[in-house]
């Protein structure tokens, strides 16, 4: 796998003057200090520095049967979570995975098949999301896609040699709400689309 470029920076806006940026770290992605001004709401502008960590975009995708109501998952170790109190480190997650420089349409249809095996037919774009937007860059595309049993063309479980080892989990929609509630789930882009789709069932007639 390619490691993403970090983006140039922008150029000013009313409200802000970027004045340089200090490299801290680009081992794998990119961790820069951002030196800046920012004008206040009182008019007055305030020099400020930030550190923003850049791994590029993302692209998510829940698999939804509305005909059987039930979800597709995965479940893999996530090395944050398991710095941060997570006992064992493993994440029950829609499939996901960077741009790499795709469409983010066509960086789900690929993640979902290495992820998962299912070959997804339409995906629905929902919506773009900041999942961190103090520390990390990183916007993510929101799908969902209707999938079926038939629909499953190969095992699924990630790339070894990227060290990806992904369990394929499929559960009732109500057992993942109720994974939630008692924090079984705790991946925010996992939520967000699961309650999307409980939302959605309860607006639809
Ligand atoms: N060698 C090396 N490999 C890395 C490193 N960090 C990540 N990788 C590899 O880069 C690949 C990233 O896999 P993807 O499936 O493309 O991304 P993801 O980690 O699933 O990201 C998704 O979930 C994230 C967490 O919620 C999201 O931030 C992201 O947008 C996306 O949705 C994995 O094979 C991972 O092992 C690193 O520091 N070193
Ligand atoms: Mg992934």
């Amino acid at each position: 796998m390619k490691r993403p470029e970090a983006a140039p920076l922008p150029g000013d806006a009313e409200n802000v003057r970027l004045l340089g940026a200090e490299l801290l770290s680009d081992s794998w992605y990119t961790l820069r200090k951002i030196h800046f001004e920012l004008r206040r709401r009182d008019g007055r502008w305030q020099p400020l520095s930030r550190e923003a960590y850049d791994r590029g975009n993302g692209a998510v995708l829940l698999l939804w049967d509305p005909v059987r109501r039930t979800v597709v998952l995965t479940r893999q170790f996530r090395l944050p979570a398991f710095l941060n109190g997570s006992p064992d480190g493993q994440l029950i997650e829609a499939c996901a995975g960077l741009l790499d420089g795709d469409e983010p349409e066509a960086c789900i249809r690929r993640e979902a098949e290495e992820e998962t095996g299912y070959r997804i037919r339409a995906p629905r774009k929902l919506f773009e999301a900041y999942m961190s937007p103090g520390s990390v860059t990183e916007k993510l595309h929101f799908f969902i896609a209707e999938y079926a049993p038939g629909d499953r063309v190969r095992a699924g479980g990630g790339v070894v040699e990227e060290g990806e080892d992904i369990e394929v989990i499929e559960m009732p929609l109500a057992d993942a709400l109720a994974a939630i509630a008692s924090g079984r789930i705790q991946d925010g882009k996992t939520i967000m689309l699961l309650q999307h789709v409980a939302l959605a069932s309860v607006n639809t007639p």
